[in-house]
């Protein structure tokens, strides 16, 4: 396979820069920096408090720590970021590794790469801060190696479907029909069935993919003893495993505990591990072999024959204890996995340790349009038959590198894989939103394939409602400007538009009763405009607690009742800088069940034909309005 070989060559060049790239920024936020600078970038924590410390589920130990009023500068830390301890004092600079369990503002919860908290760290001048994660990258280069060399049959001919000419087959079988299915749900569970290689779930937003997987995958357990379940993020797979769980499916949580929700914790092999029945016959062996040890290394100087003797017995003593509780641990450890059902983790997860030689019949893969083809890889080559769900024209693969993306890192297998007509199935009912919000995302993106559920079609926040409204700065002269300090884009009087607008809109909704249960999200794609917003906008009396803003990557996978977008890009040039990733933005238009309020300036979007085409479906649906309406 000389062409196809030749393509993976490439893709490990693009993955090498991509990594550089990766790198650099990394580097320039933390090498030659002082603390103080380092703290500014956002990548440290320093002084620290430690609030408190436990052991979890997995007899890790996690720590809380807390930092002072006076240093709450905007930071980059994140659940299941890569961080190291580090104490200031002296001249012996210490340091521990650990990964994010989940931070606040002024508060960070870390588990340790260890059981025991390192004495130095009681002394103070403690400090905590990012580390490069190198490992998803060697596990990504690792597995297109392999790919290359690879003579294992099934994998080939996965190869050779996915990035070469070969047609996916598939069995011929009594149709099944799922109750809680509707029909295009039901074609793509029997693909799913009947797939000797590849099947893919294209499911734009609301039609039900995640039903249709989770379904997928119980059903195919009733043929498979083992499947394995993975998705690009930690907060993905963990939605998967609530969903399987709640089919009483037995799943065993592969990764970093830290990296893993509480209500999940109970179902990662740490913790499993410690609520084995056998787990307390384990800690007492290795109990006796520390002792044995203990005891044996006190015979430190020169002594006789009989205390040599005596120290030898002890020595074996001990290795007996310890081997024994290395099986036992290899036995309980083999005991959990193979009673799992679904084995659930990242893409990168898939290598770990404790699945390493697992082979599995079939791979599940979620979120697969958002996955970086290298890390898609990996767990295909421990399958048989990969089965795809996603949705290309919602949120692409994070990329760093400009001329990574350019060189086609930036499209995911799962793209490739779409190309094979005869293994894909549309998803075409969606259970969110009104039509006329979804028109235009249909018409654009899916080629006015899909349809409203009646249940949804037309419903709106009250009877005279309009669920579209586009509201046009033109000419107002509100034009963005930059933030100095994160070179993010603002437009404050857009802004203040978009607060006229929702104060308006929900005192009217408060004035007719009507705000039980709903739900309001604000978007902008940028961060400052986000900062300004949460300045700006509280909740109304009767939606406490029940409107949120965000970035447009926050909001993925969720959905509100009523959503208000600020496109804040306003200048006499016409550059809408990344707005123009008209996936992006489709993920936020279609966040809304009955309305959508879109806050913009025509004359710069419209440069763009995504707005362009946008703005006319506004105007021929008769939901213009200009922003002067809201100014006086
Ligand atoms: N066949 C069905 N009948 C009734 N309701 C359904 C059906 N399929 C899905 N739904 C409902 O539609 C909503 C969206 O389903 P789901 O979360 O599976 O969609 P999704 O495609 O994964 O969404 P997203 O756009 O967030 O990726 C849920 O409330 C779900 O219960």
């Amino acid at each position: 396979m000389p062409d196809i070989d030749q393509g993976i060559k490439r893709l490990i060049e693009l993955l090498k820069i991509e990594k550089e790239e990766d790198l650099l920024q990394y580097k320039l936020k933390m090498s030659d920096t002082s603390i103080a600078e380092r703290r500014k970038q956002g990548v440290c924590w320093f002084p620290l408090i430690i609030e408190n410390t436990r052991f979890n589920a997995g007899e890790r130990l996690v720590i809380s720590v807390r930092r002072p009023d006076k240093y709450q500068e905007p930071h980059l830390f994140s659940s299941g970021k890569l961080v190291s301890f580090f104490s200031a004092e002296g001249e012996n600079k210490e340091s521990i590794n650990g990964v994010v369990n989940n931070v606040s503002k002024d508060q960070m919860l870390i588990t340790l790469n260890s059981d025991d908290e390192p004495y130095w760290m009681k002394k103070g001048q403690l400090g905590v801060q990012l580390l490069f994660d190198e490992s998803s990258y060697r596990e990504m280069n690792k597995a297109l190696k392999k790919l290359i060399k690879t003579e294992e049959a099934h994998t080939l001919k996965l190869k050779n479907i996915l990035l070469g000419n070969e047609t996916p087959l598939f069995k011929e079988s009594k149709p099944y029909q799922s109750q809680g299915l509707n029909d295009s749900q039901n074609t793509a569970l029997n693909k799913v069935l009947n797939a000797e290689t590849v099947s893919v779930i294209h499911g734009p937003p609301g039609t039900g993919k995640t039903t249709t997987l989770i379904e997928s995958i119980v059903e195919t357990l009733k043929s498979e003893n083992q499947v394995l379940v993975c998705a690009p993020s930690n907060n993905a797979v963990d939605l998967l495993v609530e969903k399987l769980t709640e089919h009483q499916v037995n799943v065993l949580r592969i990764g970093h505990p830290a990296r893993v929700t509480e209500e999940m914790l109970s179902l990662t092999l740490d913790a499993k591990i410690a609520n084995h029945k056998d787990f307390k016959d384990y800690k007492a062996m290795r109990k006796k072999a520390d002792e044995f040890f203990g005891m044996a290394k006190k015979y430190k100087r020169s002594f006789g024959y009989a205390e040599r003797e005596q120290r030898k017995l002890l020595y074996d003593e001990a290795h007996q204890y310890k081997d024994a509780a290395e099986q036992l641990n290899f036995y309980i450890t083999n005991d959990i996995i193979s009673k799992a059902q679904v084995i659930a983790g990242t893409l990168v997860a898939a290598n770990n340790y404790a699945v390493k030689g697992i082979k599995f019949k079939t791979v599940f893969i979620d979120e697969a349009a958002q996955a970086l083809e290298p890390a898609t890889w990996i767990p295909i080559l421990k399958a048989e038959r990969v089965i795809f769900a996603g949705d290309h024209h919602q949120l692409p693969p994070t990329i760093k590198s400009m001329e990574a993306a350019k060189g086609g890192l930036d499209v995911s297998l799962f793209e490739k894989a779409m190309r094979k007509n005869e293994a894909q199935t549309l998803l075409q009912v969606q259970y969110r939103m009104n039509e006329v919000i979804m028109g235009f995302s249909n018409n654009y993106f899916y080629d006015g394939q899909l349809k409203a559920h009646t249940s949804v079609a037309n419903h709106t926040i009250f009877p005279e409602d309009d669920p579209l409204e586009f509201i046009d700065t033109a000419g107002t002269g509100f034009y963005e400007s930059i933030d100095p300090e994160t070179k993010s884009s603002f437009n404050e009087e857009e802004a203040g538009i978009l607060q006229t607008h929702l104060t308006n809109y929900l005192n009217q909704l408060i004035s007719i009763g009507g705000t039980k249960e709903l739900s309001v999200g604000i978007i902008a794609p940028y961060s400052a405009q986000i900062t300004r917003l949460k300045e700006r906008i509280e909740a109304p009396e009767g939606f406490e607690g029940k409107l949120s803003i965000n970035t447009i990557d926050g909001f993925q996978g969720q959905e509100r009742d009523i959503i208000y977008i600020s496109m804040v890009r306003s200048n006499e040039k016409g550059e809408i800088g990344f707005l123009a990733n008209e996936r992006r933005m489709n993920v936020a238009m279609t966040r809304a069940k009955k309305k959508l309020v879109v806050v913009g300036d025509s004359a710069t979007l419209s440069q763009n034909k995504f707005y362009n085409a946008f703005i006319e479906y506004a105007q021929s649906n008769g939901l213009y309005k200009s922003a002067y309406e809201f100014m006086y």
